[in-house]
């Protein structure tokens, strides 16, 4: 059997953004308060007892939400040429949060972005 520890962290962001070519109302500029759940599955704890820190999550996290923060998604690569929609954000902070914390031990494993609090999307990766 082998053991492996899953921590959690919870951020969150406002931005507006528009659904290029959207058949329905979501065609026209709305805002959301995004939450962005950020998964780190750790196949063993480093000398401190942690697979990884809290805190070492949550910065990177932060730091890539406010680019997002109190802006129009659209025109902030690669929302300039995608669609800001929940699968492609969640997928965009699963794929810069792999490259700044992916270390020995431990690697991102799943972001969950909440578009409102009813709907949700995890992105991840085999
Ligand atoms: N799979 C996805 N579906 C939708 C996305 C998305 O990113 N991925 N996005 C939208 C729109 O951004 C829209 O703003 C969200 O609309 P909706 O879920 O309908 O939210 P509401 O709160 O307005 O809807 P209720 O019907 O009141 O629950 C649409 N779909
Ligand atoms: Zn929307």
């Amino acid at each position: 059997m082998s053991a492996f520890y899953t921590l959690k962290i919870l951020a969150d962001f406002a931005s507006a953004h528009t659904l290029r070519d959207y058949p329905g109302d979501c065609r026209r500029m709305h805002g959301h308060n995004w939450k962005v759940e950020v998964e780190v599955v750790a196949s063993a704890l480093n000398q401190h007892g942690m697979g990884m820190d809290f805190k070492t999550i949550k910065t990177a996290t932060r730091e890539l939400a406010k680019t997002l923060d109190h802006r129009y998604l659209n025109d902030i690569p690669p929302f300039d040429e995608i669609n800001p929609t929940a699968e492609n954000i969640a997928r965009y902070f699963f794929q810069q949060l792999s490259q700044t914390l992916n270390d020995d031990i431990a690697r991102v494993s799943g972001v969950t972005l909440w578009e409102t609090d009813r709907a949700c999307v995890k992105y991840s990766e085999d």
